[in-house]
């Protein structure tokens, strides 16, 4: 047994932190914490480890703890983790209960770990009950299928400038900081329309990247201090979130008195479409509301496609075989075509690789809930308070329901291959499930196959010599470990003719 590393012993105190401090969104009164703190384990609660020995698993090694508790306990393992009472699901059916049949019952309130925070408010990811169908109802039609469309011109022209700016010579990078940048772009420019608000886009940014460096630090920082109370760290995010709301508040304004005057032209961008939305009473959000929405979709749509992207360029690097069967099927789709919406659903090679790499590294490897009044899964008796943790990590490597579970193979989601239908029969969950499924699941698609097409096209992506392939952190998110440095290579240089097609690539994404 090694020691215990850093960022584990990290994620320890944060999960336990997170569900001492994480009280903003919590339904339970503090007279009802105090219960759960003191109180057993009800009878007909599933069993599981000691808290003790849990959390020494835990902050060890958190992937290979949530393997081995499933292992040893079963698809339903009950435990206390600082004195709360918590669940881990793995199992197609519980997964089901959870996020569809009982969704009622399984609230986001309450939630254990559950990473509420002033920047996204009380938006669609946190809100629960008759605010949160509301404000899903306004929000559905931004995200449907021609809206989402509508976003791609933004999201090739962002991918574009990234590679030119950045990638264009080549060399070893770290991909992951990178799109880190890149996803806070392609969101903002979503939401706010970036190329008509240049200024007010470099305010956005700036203020985004100050509050995401906090939440990174909080993530990777021995203790999770409460936001309100007044450390360095706390008051320079409060300062970003300030001048965030600034910006965002005028945007606002600045929308509700052109949309106000016929003459000004039609934006269409997700704040134009948020607060056009009407609900049967024709009423619309309010400033604050909007606000909050807005700010959702930037935490919520940012770090996930960030992780999504990188892990794709994991599995590329590791598997040149498939990178070249994309890159076939790109130049076949698009010829010497900038990619557009309708090119993303001619290439189904590239959705089965993303498919395949959602199913073995899925960002949000593991969804919370809370049971707002006890309740039973399967057999086992909840108490209200207790959380749920389904684990779409732990689902999509069972070999119980996927052959060859741990293989990297996209062709199992082509025509004939098996992975379908376990979409289907409920072991496949990397946008969440049911009521509270991922709004952006759609936006996120189109995103990530726009800057795989721009990438591939482009270069080839290796291990740079000597360097081990990236490994997983468990947080908030199934992020990499550290760095994610890859070897891009320019496709032409590989055959040796660098300086005339660097050229030509310059020439292809705009280069002057
Ligand atoms: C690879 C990228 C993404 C992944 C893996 C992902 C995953 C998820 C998952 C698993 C949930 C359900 C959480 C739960 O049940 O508690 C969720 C919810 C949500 N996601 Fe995503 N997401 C991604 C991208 C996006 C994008 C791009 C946006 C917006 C632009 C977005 C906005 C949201 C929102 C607002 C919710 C809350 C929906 C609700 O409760 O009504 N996500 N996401």
């Amino acid at each position: 047994m090694g020691a215990i590393s850093t960022p584990n012993l990290q994620l320890l105190t944060a999960l336990a932190s997170h569900c001492l401090l994480r009280s903003q969104h919590a339904v339970h009164s503090s007279r009802q914490q105090l219960q759960q703190l003191t109180q057993p384990l009800p009878a007909g609660f599933p069993p599981g480890p000691r808290e003790y020995d849990l959390a020494w698993d835990l902050a060890r090694d958190p992937l290979h703890c949530l393997e081995s508790l499933r292992a040893s306990y079963g698809d339903l393992v009950g435990f206390k983790l600082a004195s709360r009472p918590i669940v881990l699901a793995s199992s197609p059916s519980y997964a089901r209960e959870v996020f569809i049949t009982q969704s009622s019952t399984f609230v986001k309130a309450g939630t254990a770990f559950f990473p509420g925070s002033s920047l996204a408010g009380n938006g669609l990811l946190v809100s629960d009950g008759d605010t949160w169908k509301r404000q899903r109802r306004l929000s559905n039609p931004a995200f449907r299928k021609a809206a989402i469309n509508s976003y791609a011109q933004a999201m090739v022209k962002v991918s574009n400038k990234m590679v030119k700016q950045k990638w264009w010579r080549g060399g070893v990078r770290d991909v992951y900081m990178d799109f880190n940048e890149l996803t806070i772009e392609i969101v903002a420019s979503a939401l706010f329309g970036a190329s008509e608000v240049s200024e007010d886009m470099v305010e956005v940014g700036a203020a985004i990247s100050s509050a995401f460096q906090f939440f990174t630090r909080s993530a990777t920082s021995m203790f999770i201090v409460p936001e309100w109370f007044p450390t360095i760290d706390n008051l320079q995010y409060k300062a970003a979130v300030t001048r965030l709301d600034n910006v965002v508040y005028r945007l606002i304004a600045e929308r509700r008195s052109q949309l106000a005057s016929s003459s000004a032209p039609a934006h269409q961008d997700l704040l134009t479409r948020l607060l056009r939305a009407r609900d049967e009473d024709d009423s619309g959000m309010d400033d604050q509301t909007l606000r909050d929405e807005l700010m959702t979709l930037l935490v919520a749509g940012q770090e996930t496609s960030a992780i999504l992207l990188s892990w794709s360029m994991v599995m590329l690097a590791l598997h040149p075989h498939i990178q070249e069967h994309l890159f076939k099927e790109v130049v076949e789709v698009l010829g010497s075509q900038e990619p557009t919406h309708s090119h993303v659903s001619q290439l189904s090679y590239m959705e089965a690789f993303i498919w395949e790499t959602l199913r073995l590294m899925p960002p949000a490897y593991i969804v919370g809930r809370c049971a707002c009044h006890s309740t039973h899964l399967g057999e086992w008796h909840l108490p209200v308070g207790t959380t749920v943790l389904v684990s779409p990590y732990l689902l999509h490597r069972d070999p119980t329901f996927w052959p060859r579970a741990l293989e990297f193979d996209p062709s199992r989601w082509q025509p004939g291959g098996d992975a379908k239908e376990h979409m289907e029969n409920d072991s496949y969950w990397p946008f969440g499930g049911g009521p509270r499924n991922c709004i952006g699941m759609g936006f996120a698609m189109l995103e990530v196959s726009l800057v795989l097409v721009t990438i591939v096209k482009h270069f080839k992506i290796s291990l740079p010599e000597g360097v081990p392939a990236p490994t997983p952190r468990a947080m908030i998110t199934l992020r990499p470990e550290s760095q994610v440095n890859l070897q891009l290579t320019p496709r032409q240089q590989s055959r040796g003719q660098q300086h005339q097609v660097n050229g030509r690539l310059k020439e292809q994404i705009g280069c002057t």
